[in-house]
């Protein structure tokens, strides 16, 4: 049996956006009727909406774009843990954690509690996150809440740390309803050459 489990949100019209960002938007721009043969679709999004990648460009004018990113940690083994009920997410919380080997940490933090809207409030990564897991050989990290850093943060210091520290950043996966543990993950981002991001199929197969 093949099992796999889709952590993407659906992007769909009316789906939660970042205040003040475009709203995502699908239509058929050019009918059957119109063109003769197909339906011909158009989609009007910020990168940033629902399950999303960010490339360093998103928050440095000099960081790398989506086409320079290291796609193979897009792909592979990937540990889900939860750290829920607390604000905010530092060495502290992840000590915890047996990490060893990992190359991919997905965290659940249960803090986006409905998906329907964008939330007010989420659990963010401190400071020393990015180091404590680059220590532990950590190159992607994947949150189900909108951002790393706290929504109405400037200076995205998690942001940066993670970067600094050659950490992936993965953003708005699902992971209501899976189980903790380890599996194959696939998030491949889409060849947007110039882009500081990019909507990806977040998928988690289990272990053969
Ligand atoms: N789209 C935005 C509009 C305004 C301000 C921030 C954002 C973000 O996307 C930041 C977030 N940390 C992100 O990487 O998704
Ligand atoms: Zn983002
Ligand atoms: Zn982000």
């Amino acid at each position: 049996m093949t099992l796999m489990f889709d952590i993407s949100r659906p992007l769909v019209t009316g789906v939660p956006t970042w205040p003040g960002d475009t709203p995502f938007s699908y239509e058929v721009s050019w009918t059957k009727e119109q063109s003769g043969s197909v339906n011909v679709g158009k989609l009007t999004m910020s990168i940033h909406t629902g399950t999303h990648i960010d490339a360093p460009f998103h928050f440095d004018n000099e960081g790398r774009k989506v086409m320079e990113l290291d796609l193979e940690l897009y792909i592979g083994l990937a540990r889900v843990i939860e750290i829920s009920g607390t604000s905010s997410i530092g060495a502290e919380e992840l000590k915890a954690y047996e990490l060893d080997g990992i190359t991919r940490l997905l965290i659940r933090t249960n803090s986006w509690t409905n998906p329907n809207e964008f939330p007010t409030d989420i659990t963010y990564l401190r400071d020393d996150a990015g180091p404590y897991l680059a220590e532990k050989g950590i190159r992607l990290i994947g949150v189900d809440v909108p951002s790393v850093d706290p929504l109405d943060s400037k200076v995205l210091a998690a942001h940066h740390t993670l970067h600094a520290n050659d950490i992936h950043i993965l953003e708005g996966i699902d992971l209501a309803n899976i189980a903790l543990g380890d599996y194959e993950l696939i998030a491949l981002p889409l060849p947007l050459v110039e882009a500081d991001g990019s909507p990806v199929r977040a998928v988690l197969s289990p272990l053969k």
